[in-house]
């Protein structure tokens, strides 16, 4: 099944001529009217901060960021949910502001609620979207994506019988039936089993695949290590990182010891050499020593000289996790 290759590489040989990015982001702003207390004092929340980023075409590009970073605020600024103070946003090429019909036509949102009317069936659901559109009736592929999320079979089951993974997959395809070529999908996989995730992480690869530009937000880490080509990462409304998945893997020069003790501790051992130490379960703890430094044997010495006796130690190179926490972890003192 195809989610409209011919329509998206026919786009984007218009685009060859003039590589756009896929979306373009600068200096964008948006701080929410305040209410309450905040209103008294003339304030109201900074969500985003000054953001500039492009998405480059044909990527699958993650954004990610702790709960309350803002990436919310930036899909539902793409989404035109969201009026945004200032900056400006281009979504192939088109700008949000002055030319709001190409920019509509130019992106799918996947919601991170399953929003929908229980008495529809999937295929109602598509035709009523492909109509909201306005897409013509010869040109809607109503089966063509039905099959494509797997829900051929469901095409006239009353959506509410769907279970929660085939229903983010109709979400999927209702976000394409007027064939965008960029999909933002936010959190596709929140509270989804792994066998589900699975699945949804193959049909967002497809979808790539099959040339359209993929942006997705996520709070799995192995998701976007897995999947993304590219991944920004937002904190306090701010830009902190935006460079290839690689890159951002390869940040992480440190390796990390992990110790189990002999009983449980309150505070995990410190020493300046170490570029952090946690609990990080019953009995045990994490340190992160850098590996051209030092190596795991002189770590345990340095804990073992603080009176704690070690029953089992590994060892375990740094991923994204790690970079994200250190990324993340800076405070911001306004806002
Ligand atoms: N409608 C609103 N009015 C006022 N403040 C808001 C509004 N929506 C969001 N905020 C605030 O803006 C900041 C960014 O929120 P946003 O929902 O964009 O973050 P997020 O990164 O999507 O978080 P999450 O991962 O929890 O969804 C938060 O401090 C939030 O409380």
């Amino acid at each position: 099944m195809r989610f409209g290759a011919r329509w998206c590489r026919q786009r984007r040989m218009e685009a060859a001529s003039e590589p756009v990015p896929a979306i373009r982001i600068r200096d964008l702003v948006k701080r929410y009217a305040p209410t309450g207390k905040a209103q008294k004092q003339g304030g109201g929340k900074l969500a985003l901060d000054g953001v500039s980023f492009d998405v480059p075409q044909g990527q699958i590009f993650g954004l990610l960021g702790p709960n309350g970073a803002g990436k919310s605020t930036l899909i539902n600024t793409l989404a035109g949910l969201v009026m945004k103070t200032s900056g400006t946003v281009e979504i192939w090429g088109h700008d949000i502001d002055r030319d709001v019909r190409n920019a509509k036509a130019s992106i799918g949102i996947v919601p991170q609620e399953i929003v929908f009317d229980p008495f529809f069936t999937p295929a109602e659901v598509l035709e009523n979207q492909a109509g909201l559109y306005g897409v013509p009736k010869a040109m809607r592929r109503t089966m063509e994506l039905l099959r494509a999320v797997h829900l051929a079979d469901k095409a006239d089951a009353y959506a509410r019988s769907l279970s929660g993974g085939m229903k983010r997959r109709l979400l999927i395809a209702k976000a394409m039936v007027h064939q965008p070529p960029v999909l933002v999908l936010d959190e596709p996989t929140a509270g989804v089993d792994v066998e589900l995730r699975r699945q949804l992480w193959e049909l967002v690869g497809e979808l790539n695949r099959d040339g359209v530009t993929v942006v997705l937000t996520t709070h799995y880490l192995e998701e976007a290590e897995e999947l993304c080509d590219r991944i920004a990462i937002i904190n306090h409304g701010r830009l902190i990182a935006n460079k290839p998945t690689r890159e951002l893997v390869d940040m992480a020069r440190e390796k990390i010891v992990v110790l189990t003790l002999d009983r449980d501790v309150d505070v995990a051992p410190q020493h300046p050499v170490f570029l952090k130490s946690v609990i990080s379960g019953e009995r045990q703890i994490e340190i992160g020593y850098d590996k051209d430094r030092m190596n795991a044997g002189e770590v345990m010495s340095l804990v073992q000289g603080q009176g704690y006796a070690i029953v089992d130690v590994s060892t375990r190179e740094a991923d994204l996790e790690d970079v994200f926490v250190t990324l993340t972890s800076q405070p911001r003192e306004d806002g």
